[in-house]
């Protein structure tokens, strides 16, 4: 598989949009810095499918922009704070691609992302040619492939374009998407994307997106599990785990990830921002993308099984900072 065609970083811009969105923004947008040009053929109705942690904020500062929405989840609760922002909502993804110009995807997994996309009342029996269809949940490049084809099969565009950034970033607008497929979708979405995100890189075919996101994916998983193994150790050893977050944020190691996860997990506190299950997921993918070119990954693959172990320890729905508690299991019974 070759990896990364192209790649063209994009920083905000708010060019090509017909309509003018600035009234509810909880960023500082103006109608100057819109200049509607050629994108007559997209109204700006906008599906989206799957509002748990992340489709939730991004749906919802779509909504805050002045984009009509509609939307839809398998627990259609979730949906009822975005209908009172003003969001419409439809039964099926079916009939959210059936009435949206573009409809976004954010599931949980594989699985459900096929399911949704591909399934019965799925969305591409809802789409036709002039839609567009943009999966930004993190899964396989096998997996965006298939969905690819069944919407392409309609006559449809799709895009794929998993997001880097967390619960805050997606809350922030402050997103960085990884897309790949057609590039006139992504061209007709930028002004959308640069809602949700505050970044963009186009890496052409199908499957760089998602390629691209697992292996970040791998090294946050990674880095996260030999953090957890210095802060046991620090611990065992009479240092304050405090202080090595302070002297780990000042050098060249020096993470967000680590200075803000870092203080809670001192506390054996774990708020969900990524769901621990998602980061197994994420790692059991990149290992079967290392697998297929044959890659030697022993470190993602030791952190992987470390995951299991937290997730078999019902760590599953917890942040995936809770993976250190697989360690002071592991300490105990060791010991
Ligand atoms: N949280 C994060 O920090 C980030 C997550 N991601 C990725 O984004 C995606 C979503 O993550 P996140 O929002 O955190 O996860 P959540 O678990 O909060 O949300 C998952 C969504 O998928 C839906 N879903 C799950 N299974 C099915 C199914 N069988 N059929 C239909 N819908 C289903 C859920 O519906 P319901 O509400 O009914 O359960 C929910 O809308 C994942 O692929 C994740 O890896 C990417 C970047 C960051
Ligand atoms: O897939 C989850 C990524 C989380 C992050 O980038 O902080």
């Amino acid at each position: 598989m070759s990896v990364t065609l192209s790649s063209t970083f994009c920083p905000k811009s708010f060019g090509h949009f017909t309509r003018p969105m600035f009234s509810l923004s909880t960023k500082q947008f103006s109608s100057d810095s819109i200049t509607a040009s050629t994108t007559d053929d997209f109204s700006g109705c906008v599906g989206f499918l799957g509002v748990g942690i992340m489709g939730y904020p991004m749906a919802q500062n779509l909504i805050k922009a002045g984009c009509d929405v509609t939307v839809w989840n398998r627990t259609k609760s979730k949906c009822d704070p975005l209908i009172s922002l003003g969001a419409k909502y439809r039964s099926c993804p079916e009939e959210v691609a059936a009435s949206c110009d573009v409809t976004f995807a954010m599931l949980a997994d594989p699985e459900s992302a096929v399911d949704v996309a591909c399934g019965k009342h799925g969305a591409a029996s809802g789409m036709s040619p002039s839609k567009g269809y943009i999966d930004v949940s993190t899964v396989d490049v096998t997996t965006s492939k298939l969905i690819s084809a069944h919407i392409k099969a309609t006559g449809a565009l799709f895009l794929e374009a998993p997001v880097s950034g967390s619960k805050k970033p997606a809350e922030d607008g402050q997103l960085i998407f990884l897309t790949a497929g057609d590039r006139a979708l992504f061209d007709k979405v930028v002004p959308l994307l640069d809602i949700m995100g505050k970044s963009k890189f186009y890496l052409g075919d199908v499957g760089n997106g998602a390629a691209m996101k697992l292996v970040v994916n791998m090294i946050m998983g990674s880095m996260m599990a030999s953090f957890s193994e210095g802060m046991l150790l620090s611990e065992k050893v009479g240092l304050d785990p405090s202080v090595l977050i302070e002297v780990i944020s000042g050098g060249a190691i020096g993470a967000p990830m680590f200075s803000t996860k870092g203080p809670s997990m001192v506390k054996s506190l774990y708020p969900t921002a990524f769901p621990l299950k998602h980061q197994q997921k994420d790692l059991r993918l990149a290992l079967g993308l290392a697998e297929s070119v044959s890659q030697s990954t022993p470190i993602a693959a030791a952190a992987n099984e470390l995951y299991k172990v937290a997730k078999s320890h019902g760590l599953s729905d917890e942040d995936f900072s809770a993976v250190i508690e697989a360690l002071k299991v592991r300490s105990v019974s060791g010991s």
